[in-house]
């Protein structure tokens, strides 16, 4: 995303939920308060971790356990739906040609191509979340992970009087071979699929170490410790 759209982004967020913008020298959009609703929780979480690590898992007992407190905003991709996704629940699924308008309407907080295909965040969708009160849950790639945070600009902290307005959680694998077993299980990738996104893992991995951003780090080991630890820190820092 160019600075011009994630200025354009982040001034659209921040109007949507009642924050103040500000602009560095260098252009960088800067917003405080994003995302917050005045009355409700508002706040952004952000999860990231490797393809088949179980981010999804997490976020859907999350928000069965807390509905009140947690929301989704749906994405917008170009990929094909898997079987059982419905149009503007699982994702908006959109054509290339589509997907690029929105981005040349500024519609994205972030977006990214991922193994073939475009993901993005609308800032619309992630404002209608906080406008109902809610923290919004994002599930974003690494790319995403850092057009966020320049969105969101300088983050009010969680240890401090308010809650923090953006946190980020990385969900690590408790090895490679397990990482692999869980997509293999999961049955919706093909052989190439499966080592793209290990490929892909590798990376992503040696990123998320060498850009120590995350509030909490998880290992997805057994589901219900890990869970269990996403709800202590989320307690911690929302
Ligand atoms: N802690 C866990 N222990 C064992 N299996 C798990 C655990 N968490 C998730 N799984 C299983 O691993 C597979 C991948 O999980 P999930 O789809 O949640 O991953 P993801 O990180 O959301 O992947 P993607 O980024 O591709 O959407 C699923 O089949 C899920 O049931």
């Amino acid at each position: 995303m160019t600075g011009r759209l994630v200025k354009a982004a982040a001034r659209a967020l921040v109007r949507a939920s009642g924050g103040d913008v500000r602009a560095d020298e260098a252009g960088t959009a800067a917003t405080s308060g994003v995302a917050s609703s005045g009355g409700g929780a508002g706040g952004v979480l952000v999860f990231a971790g490797p393809s088949g690590v179980g981010k999804s898992t997490l976020i859907r007992r999350l928000l069965a356990d807390y509905p009140d407190r947690f929301g989704l905003s749906v994405s917008h991709t170009t990929r094909p739906p898997r079987a059982g996704e419905e149009d503007g629940v699982a994702y908006n699924f959109v054509t290339d040609a589509e997907f690029v308008a929105l981005i040349d309407g500024g519609a994205f907080l972030e977006h990214a191509r991922v193994h073939d295909h475009r993901y993005g965040t609308a800032v619309a969708a992630v404002a209608a979340v906080a406008a109902a009160g809610k923290v919004c849950i994002l599930d974003v790639d690494v790319q995403g992970v850092a057009a966020v945070r320049a969105a969101a600009g300088p983050r009010l902290g969680a240890g401090g009087d308010e809650a923090a307005a953006l946190a980020l959680v990385w969900v690590a694998p408790p090895s490679l071979e397990v990482l692999e077993g869980r997509l293999r299980g999961r049955g919706t990738e093909d052989e190439a699929s499966v080592r793209r996104r290990l490929d892909a893992a590798v990376r992503e991995m040696r990123w998320a170490a060498t850009n120590p951003v995350w509030d909490v780090t998880l290992v997805s080991d057994d589901a219900d410790t890990v869970y269990a630890e996403l709800v202590a820190a989320v307690k911690r820092f929302l």
